[in-house]
């Protein structure tokens, strides 16, 4: 298989790991692309994203001033997009625009983000999702072809949350057949979206929707902004960049503020619901969420992305580790590499062992997304409750676990994991957002936790549960599980360990508004079991479709791969219940014995694992253009990376900076 040509020879630590590996390295790469045609098809997009010198900063993007580092994403962008537009498309066909694929081509132009990202992520998928299909004829082609650049406008100063509580207004006027939008207070500004501050020339706008003296609550509207010749704003809209931020530094996050601003009736997204041209208003849809259709779309896709941000700090800290040797273990013995360190197998193994769980996850989760649109293409809503509830925990789940497992990477590559050459701080602060955007962390716990608690009453009143909740039929009595140290023992007491809490929550709900409180008190009493419980349902879904889709997705696989990828879903499995062995301990029958030997096992698995840690990470087949890292390019040459990196520094221009003489000396000599 050809990747990564070394340009310089292979750290010897590094080609020594890659002759240890005893399974066949292309094997996993199908595996993880979906199939052998699915990598040739990645190979070959690749080739066309990355032998385009444009992708190449001569100094890097974090040395560059916040405007030289818009300026040259936006030109990387065009370049990109328009590759997008003109090469890539025709391979994944244009249905896929949001392909995976593509996504981790974005990343060998930008180490931290395309202005243009929310526009393919967020606008497009609103269009598709929204419109009727006269405006889909209308805006689509014009979006696709980047005739028309869009944001995604929902969240205000004063709301990100609470969408009902959105201050800006669209009211309709029926002379004119206009809407007016407006921002009546400070706190109703457009805050945050993603390219709107300078690229956008549209934006899709989410405001409370006033017709015939009625507000019929929060719907979306697509709103050109800007001129498109000249790109001024437009009369009665006042836009701009919020400023500075931990991470998508190379983006313009943006505020926007309507006067009374005005667009045709046909720019409301009318698919669910539409204003008649008297103003009438009226609801076709069947489910009062379907506008928020976008939000679930994204919140299944980041599973995907969540597995392939850690897939790149893996690579980087383990072909790091492997070339890094710190500390004598004996006397005039050599260091070892520090890969042989259990400590950092700890660390390390298990983000290889996530990558493989969320991609497999968000295969599934795909797979049931597709079947909640069918059945709703058939005006079937009933499957989307399930939905809304799996994709809000995996998304919130896969999201904090991402940002957790990526900063052990960079603990694992001691100080210069700090550099910002390693990459790991750009895919710490990009993932560091996801766990807010899209719906924070606790907030979509508890949308997953409303579902279970009514799935609890269901079961205890007997009705046959949903797949992903069915475990509540079955442990609907049970108190304590008997341990049994197997796979399925594990995943069962997962199971066993939400129903546990969710019954518990019921509980606590019940026992407080029979001592007098109201249901939302007693509610929000509960929040944090609730967030718990919600948590707990998902690390069941997930070590349950993990197991199964791994044994299915490996059937015909040679041995080897059969064994390792075995391997990675029992340290998977093994890493959760020894993480939580207070749980286990108050559902299960576990004794101390048990645990200590899963912690046994647990050991022996890393050391196990251990020969073929490099190998696994070749297997994400991350290219050196796509990682940006110093520490974990192919051919492992670390120092003289770092070094290299170092005299990019703008600082090294001169051997003397100004300031010497400016300030320091003057301070030297007392004359300050
Ligand atoms: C050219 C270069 C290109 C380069 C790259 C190209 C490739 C890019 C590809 C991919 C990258 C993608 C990147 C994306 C980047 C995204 C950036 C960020 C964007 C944003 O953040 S947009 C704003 C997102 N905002 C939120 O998520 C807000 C969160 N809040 C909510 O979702 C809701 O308000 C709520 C769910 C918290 C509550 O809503 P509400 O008050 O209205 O509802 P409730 O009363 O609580 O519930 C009532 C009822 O409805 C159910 N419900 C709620 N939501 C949904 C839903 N979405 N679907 C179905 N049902 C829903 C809820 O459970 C209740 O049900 P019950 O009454 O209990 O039955
Ligand atoms: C990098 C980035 C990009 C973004 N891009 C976009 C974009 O393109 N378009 C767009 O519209 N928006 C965008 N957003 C906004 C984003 O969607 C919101 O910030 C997010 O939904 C969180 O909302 P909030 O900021 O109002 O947080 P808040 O809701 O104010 O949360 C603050 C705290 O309050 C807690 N909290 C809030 N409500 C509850 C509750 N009911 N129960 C318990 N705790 C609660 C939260 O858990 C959190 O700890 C972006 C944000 C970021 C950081």
């Amino acid at each position: 298989m050809k990747i990564n040509k070394p340009k310089h020879d292979v750290n010897p630590d590094l080609a020594k790991e890659r002759l240890k590996c005893n399974f066949n390295i292309e094997e996993v790469t199908n595996i993880i692309d979906g199939g052998k045609d699915k990598t040739v098809q990645r190979k070959k997009i690749e080739d066309i994203a990355l032998n385009n010198g444009a992708s190449l900063d001569e100094v890097p993007e974090e040395c560059l001033s916040i405007k030289e580092r818009y300026e040259n994403a936006v030109r990387k962008s065009c370049v990109y997009g328009n590759l997008v537009r003109n090469e890539m498309l025709e391979i994944t066909g244009i249905e896929n625009f949001e392909s995976p694929v593509l996504r981790r081509t974005a990343d060998a132009f930008f180490k931290d983000i395309s202005p243009f990202m929310l526009h393919l992520g967020m606008f497009v998928p609103t269009l598709i999702g929204q419109c009727t299909p006269e405006q889909t004829a209308e805006w689509l082609p014009k979006a696709l072809d980047m005739q028309i650049i869009g944001a995604y406008a929902q969240t205000e100063l004063g709301h990100g949350t609470f969408i009902r509580g959105l201050e800006t207004t669209a009211t309709y006027n029926p002379e004119k057949e206009e809407f007016v939008l407006h921002s009546p207070t400070i706190t109703s500004y457009k805050w945050w979206a993603g390219g709107l501050g300078k690229t956008a020339n549209h934006c899709v706008v989410m405001a409370q929707l006033y017709t015939q003296g009625k507000c019929h609550g929060t719907h979306l509207f697509i709103v050109k902004i800007r001129d498109l010749d000249t790109h001024m704003p437009l009369p009665g809209i006042t836009v701009g960049e919020i400023g500075p931020r931990m991470g998508f530094s190379s983006a313009d996050n943006g505020f926007l503020r309507f006067d009374h601003f005005r667009i045709p009736r046909e720019n409301m997204l009318m698919k669910h619901a539409k204003v008649e041209k008297d103003g009438v208003y009226v609801k076709s849809a069947k489910h009062g969420k379907l506008t928020y259709g976008t939000m679930v779309f994204i919140r299944v896709t980041l599973v995907s992305e969540m597995s392939f941000n850690i897939s790149k700090a893996a690579t980087i800290a383990i072909r790091y580790s492997a070339v890094r040797r710190q500390t004598e273990l004996r006397p005039n013995e050599p260091e070892p590499q520090i890969l042989d360190y259990p400590t950092q197998q700890h660390k390390l193994f298990i983000c290889i062992a996530t990558a493989h769980a969320f991609q497999l996850t968000s295969c599934w989760l795909w797979n049931t997304f597709q079947a909640v649109l069918a059945d709703m293409k058939k005006g079937n809503v009933d499957t989307l409750p399930e939905l809304h509830a799996l994709s809000s925990c995996l998304k919130a789940v896969s999201t904090s676990d991402a940002l957790s497992h990526i900063e052990q990477c960079r603990f694992a590559c001691g100080g210069h994991g700090y550099m910002l050459s390693s990459n790991l701080p750009f895919i710490y602060s990009f993932v560091a957002a996801t766990r807010t955007y899209e719906g924070d962390y606790t907030v979509l716990l508890l949308q997953t936790a409303r579902f279970l608690v009514k799935a609890s009453e269901q079961a205890e009143a007997g009705k046959k549960l949903t797949q992903t909740v069915s475990y509540l039929n079955r442990t609907a009595n049970a108190d304590r599980l008997n341990w049994d140290n197997t796979h399925e023992g594990i995943i069962k007491s997962f199971q066993v360990i939400a129903a546990g809490k969710i019954g518990q929550c019921v509980k606590s709900i019940r026992d407080r508004t029979a001592s007098g409180m109201d249901y939302e008190d007693a509610w929000l009493m509960t929040t944090v079991q609730l967030v718990g419980a919600a948590e707990a349902h998902c690390r069941a879904v997930l070590l349950n479709t993990y197991w199964s889709e791994m044994r299915k997705i490996t059937e015909a696989s040679s041995a080897d791969v059969k064994k390792v990828m075995h391997q990675l879903a029992v340290l998977y499995l093994m890493y959760w219940a020894l993480e939580k062995t207070g749980d286990l301990l108050k559902y299960s029958s576990v004794s101390k014995k048990d645990l200590d030997e899963l912690q046994r096992r647990y050991e022996e698995l890393l050391a196990e694992l251990r020969p073929n840690a490099v190998g696994l990470v070749d297997a994400f087949d991350l290219r050196d253009e796509i990682l940006h890292s110093s520490l974990g390019s192919y051919d492992g040459r670390v120092y003289e990376r770092l070094i290299e990196e170092a005299h990019k520094s703008p600082l090294n221009d001169e051997p003397v900076n100004q300031s010497f003489h400016k300030y320091t000396k003057p301070l030297m000599l007392g004359k300050l």
